[in-house]
């Protein structure tokens, strides 16, 4: 690569409504909290960590918006499925998501990174719980991995950021 060249690696954060995808973005950008409001489209940021550098694509994650997911889908090598972790109800809809994704072509290479958010809720699944109900452990052609975090304190973030850089170059 020439010199002032790097790679650019595509993210794409996924979730469903108000699971903390845009908190979770602002937060790896700025280390605060910003006021959100449901995203409409997409956000986009370019994060830097420790030299690599990451093209996020924060997407909506209302229903009406979710068949549209797939257009951000394209070169995409890391995707970040952010849970609710107190939105018990939801997770079987976060689960046919995630399954639905896996099976699409275009990211048959990508590497997922879920994250377990809303830890400061009572009450709220862990990252075990999650994991179990998501049946993660039979995910076999991705690497996967599941991070507990707090999008509203910033606890567990840099673990899962972490892991992807770790991923980097496996493949
Ligand atoms: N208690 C708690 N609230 C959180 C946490 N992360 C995000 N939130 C709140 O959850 C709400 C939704 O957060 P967003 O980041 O806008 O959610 P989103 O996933 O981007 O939602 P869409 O854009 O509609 O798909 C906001 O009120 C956040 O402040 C967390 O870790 N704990
Ligand atoms: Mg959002």
């Amino acid at each position: 690569m020439e010199p002032g060249h790097y790679a650019e690696h595509k993210v794409i954060i996924v979730g469903l409504d108000n699971a903390g995808k845009t908190t979770i973005l602002y937060q790896f950008l700025m280390n605060e909290v910003v006021h959100t409001s449901p995203t409409i489209g997409s956000n986009v940021e370019e994060i830097v960590v420790k030299n690599t550098h990451f093209l996020m694509w924060d997407i909506g994650g209302q229903e009406s918006l979710r068949s549209s997911w797939n257009t951000y889908y394209s070169n995409t090598e890391f995707i970040i499925l952010v849970v609710d972790s107190i939105d018990r109800e939801r997770l079987a809809i976060t689960k046919e998501e995630l399954y639905r994704m896996l099976a699409h072509e275009d990211l048959r290479k990508a590497a997922v990174l879920i994250f377990a958010n809303k830890q400061d809720m009572k009450g709220c699944m862990t990252a075990a719980e999650i994991s179990k109900y998501l049946t993660l452990s039979s995910i076999k052609d991705h690497p996967w991995h599941i991070q507990s975090c707090c999008a509203l304190t910033g606890e567990g973030l840099c673990q899962g950021l972490e892991w992807m850089t770790s991923r980097i170059g496996v493949r």
